[in-house]
């Protein structure tokens, strides 16, 4: 892996301002998932060494509070201007370890970066309310104050992003987080606290443990009464065991779990633009988005059309090494992710789809973008998120049929659908059971806006100002004069 800053590449922790081995001395592995190259040996700390860095969050929290909105967004400006200056090599840190190709992982750099710059905005503009009292004398303020330590836990197929998310609206007003990123990609997580230091972000205010044994280090993070937020984003099955751990102590929790994302294109829908939009949806990062299309919605009327047009544009996508030229797909994240996407393939083979394109490995962890026709609800693709570049293609007939379809899901995080009729667009948005509707745009995330879902694909909302109540506590005070 070449860097222009060699530095950025942190084998250690980042806790209470100081890089650290963990208290066993051991390390674990870090390997490209395009080559199975070890690029690094990760520090491994556990639960002792995560009690430490609440204890440093602890300890920092009050002053980090006590700083003027002003003087925490000084420093976060600086922390966002160092990620764009380093966009390269974190980029490069990030394509190495998680496999997407290098633009797309600059990209998700600057994503992320966008995270800290708004919120480094948005926390100035943390305002209250007065209340007209309810009895003579009586006068209402309401204030809001940071909820104190978090504790966040991220996945690995947004592995910068994933934790700007969090701490940016975190920080910004005036919490303090320890962040533990996916074991397969840590090294964005210590890059990151690389240039939080270089910023002049305070000794514990962002601390980042890495381990191999998640629940060692989430174990700590639930139990731990110091920690007054959870905020977590991954499978819903883990989310699910998550919320029961932090029960106890009645923590608040912010869930961004699993999804199964509906994308329907009508008959009178932009079939070029439905296509641009599908391939955005479905194939960004292999499939592997919590966003991505997992069926693929098509009425009768332009079934044949749209399923040629999208094969035409999927034998475009060159799959490889996220550094070689010209790649736009790469690798799945490792082969427990091949075998589901096989399993999901062979299902709907044997339950009677067809393949309209692909459905085959490439070797290692790389498996061909796929299109397949003629899916139908018992099939495996209809029911779980394949998170691989699988294009399952259902075929209706009628508005209500489809909503119904689209509905008929435990999650509710991102749906889409392609319609130029405005009658049309009001009422299918209306109707359909998700936290995200991109209509006619595949591509809907962003900083400004509040990302999150519903049913079991979680709690909260992370982006725009709902996702910096996230953080807050509201707290009254009733005056008599
Ligand atoms: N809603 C969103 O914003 C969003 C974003 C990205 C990914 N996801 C979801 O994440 C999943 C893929 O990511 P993944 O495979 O890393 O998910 P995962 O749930 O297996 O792991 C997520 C994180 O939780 C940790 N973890 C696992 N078990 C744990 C435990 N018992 N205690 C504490 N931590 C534990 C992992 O080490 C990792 O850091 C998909 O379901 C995807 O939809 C959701
Ligand atoms: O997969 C998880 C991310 O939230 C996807 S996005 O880049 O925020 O759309």
């Amino acid at each position: 892996m070449k860097l222009k800053d060699p530095s950025l590449l942190a084998e250690k922790s980042y806790v209470d301002g100081a890089w650290v081995d963990g208290d066993s001395g051991k390390t674990f592995a870090v390997t490209n998932p395009s080559t199975g190259e070890v690029i690094a040996n990760m520090a491994d700390l556990g639960q002792a060494e995560t009690a430490r860095a609440i204890d440093a969050a602890y300890a920092a929290q009050k002053d980090w509070a006590a700083k003027l909105a002003s003087e925490r967004s000084a420093l976060m400006m600086k922390w966002y201007e160092l990620m764009v200056e380093n966009a390269d090599d974190l980029g490069t840190i990030l394509c190495a370890e998680m496999g997407k190709p290098f633009a797309e992982a600059r990209g998700e750099i600057l994503y992320g970066a966008s995270f800290i710059q708004w919120f480094a905005e948005e926390g100035k503009r943390v305002y209250g309310d007065t209340i007209p009292g309810a009895k003579a004398g009586q006068r209402i303020v309401v204030l809001k104050q940071p909820v104190g330590v978090v504790a966040s836990i991220t996945p690995w197929n947004f592995p910068n992003a994933m934790i700007a998310r969090k701490v940016a609206p975190a920080l910004a007003v005036g919490c303090t987080m320890v962040a533990k990123p996916a074991k397969l990609t840590p090294l964005s997580a210590t890059a990151m606290a690389v240039l939080a230091e270089r910023a002049g972000i305070p000794k514990g205010v962002f601390s980042v443990v890495c381990g191999s044994s998640s629940s060692a280090i989430g174990n700590e993070m639930c139990a731990n009464e110091k920690v007054r937020k959870l905020t977590f984003t991954g499978s819903t099955e883990v989310g699910r065991e998550l919320l029961k751990n932090c029960a106890h102590d009645i923590k608040k929790t912010s869930m961004e779990l699993g999804g199964n994302a509906p994308f329907i294109v009508f008959d009178d829908a932009d079939l070029d633009a439905a296509v641009v939009g599908a391939m955005g949806s479905k194939f960004r990062n292999a499939g592997q988005t919590c966003v991505c299309a997992n069926r693929i919605y098509v009425q009768a009327g332009v079934y044949d059309a749209f399923t040629e047009k999208l094969v035409a544009a999927v034998k475009q996508l060159n799959i490889g090494d996220g550094f070689a030229e010209g790649v736009t797909t790469g690798p799945l994240i490792d082969g427990n992710a091949v075998d589901k996407v096989k399993e999901h393939v062979a299902d709907a083979l044997e339950k009677g789809a067809e393949v309209a394109f692909g459905a085959e490995e490439m070797g290692g962890n790389f498996y061909r973008p796929t299109v397949l026709t003629g899916v139908t609800k018992d099939m495996k693709v209809a029911r779980e998120e394949t998170f691989g570049p699988v294009a399952p293609l259902f075929r209706f007939e009628t508005e209500e049929e489809v909503i119904a379809a689209a509905n008929d899901t435990e999650f509710g995080l991102a749906c889409y659908f392609y319609s130029r009729d405005v009658g049309r667009v009001w009422r299918v948005a209306e109707a359909l059971e998700y936290g995200i509707v991109g209509v006619n745009d595949g591509l809907p995330s962003t900083a400004v806006a509040p990302f999150g879902g519903v049913k079991q694909s979680g709690l909260g909302r992370e982006g725009s100002k709902y996702g910096l109540e996230d953080f807050l506590e509201i707290k009254y005070l009733s005056m008599g004069i």
